[in-house]
């Protein structure tokens, strides 16, 4: 039989990255003149990978971004984040807590972000969180990412997981987007980088904190016709 499996998101969900993110992107940004952005900029800046992250940064501040630019700034972005991690990022309250629950269960849990997987488990290895994942995949781990269907589904397959017994937890639009795709179960986090409300994507379920995720809450869910 094959177990039940709970894929979390990475930036805003897993781990509060926000600090090390903004100080990464204006590090490369600064360097072409741009104005620095703040903790607010962020929620509709990240979500999509480093790539998206640095295109909608230059579209903010109104200024052309060639293909060279764009190589240059994520050569920038990437070994200033990589070179500093973990950083001040942190994993959210209550969150190893709810892992060591969840696996104590028998759950198998998995990461599903479109951070480059390079990135991702270069941050979860400095966490000390690496080990607890039977699964971690990146933007650029398969030919599609999030909102992608695949991007879950294989992210399932490889933590020997089926999608029906799967949930998806994240906290933004292409987090639900993908689980909707995927027919996956979804929960909502509020306390993410979204630039719009998680009541407003429609999750199965919204998790305010995480002491509040527990097995039999995922066993409910995954229950649900
Ligand atoms: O945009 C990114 O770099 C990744 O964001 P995610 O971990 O929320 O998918
Ligand atoms: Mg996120």
């Amino acid at each position: 039989m094959s177990a039940s499996v709970v894929v979390f998101d990475l930036d805003g969900t897993l781990v509060d990255t926000a600090p090390d993110l903004v100080a990464s992107l204006n590090h490369a940004i600064t360097q072409a003149g741009l104005a620095p952005v703040s903790y607010g900029d962020l929620t509709h800046l990240v979500g999509h990978g480093a790539k998206a992250m640095i295109e909608r940064t230059f579209t903010l501040r109104g200024k052309p971004l060639s293909a060279a630019d764009l190589d240059w700034q994520m050569k920038e972005f990437v070994d200033f984040y990589h070179g500093s991690m973990p950083g001040d990022s942190i994993p959210y309250p209550g969150v190893v807590t709810a892992m060591d629950r969840l696996a104590a269960a028998g759950y198998t849990l998995a990461v599903c972000t479109n951070k480059l997987e390079m990135l991702a488990r270069s941050l979860l290895n400095g966490l000390g969180l690496s080990p607890r994942f039977a699964a971690i995949t990146g933007g650029d781990t398969f030919a599609v990412r999030k909102p992608d269907a695949e991007h879950l589904l294989s992210t399932i397959r490889l933590a020997g997981g089926v999608p029906e017994k799967a949930v998806m937890i994240g906290d933004s639009l292409n987090d639900i987007l993908v689980a909707k795709n995927a027919s996956v179960r979804s929960i909502g986090v509020p306390f993410g980088y979204s630039d719009v409300s998680i009541e407003s994507l429609e999750p199965d379920l919204i998790v305010r904190h995480f002491d509040d995720l527990t097995p039999e809450l995922i066993e409910r869910l995954i229950a649900r016709a």
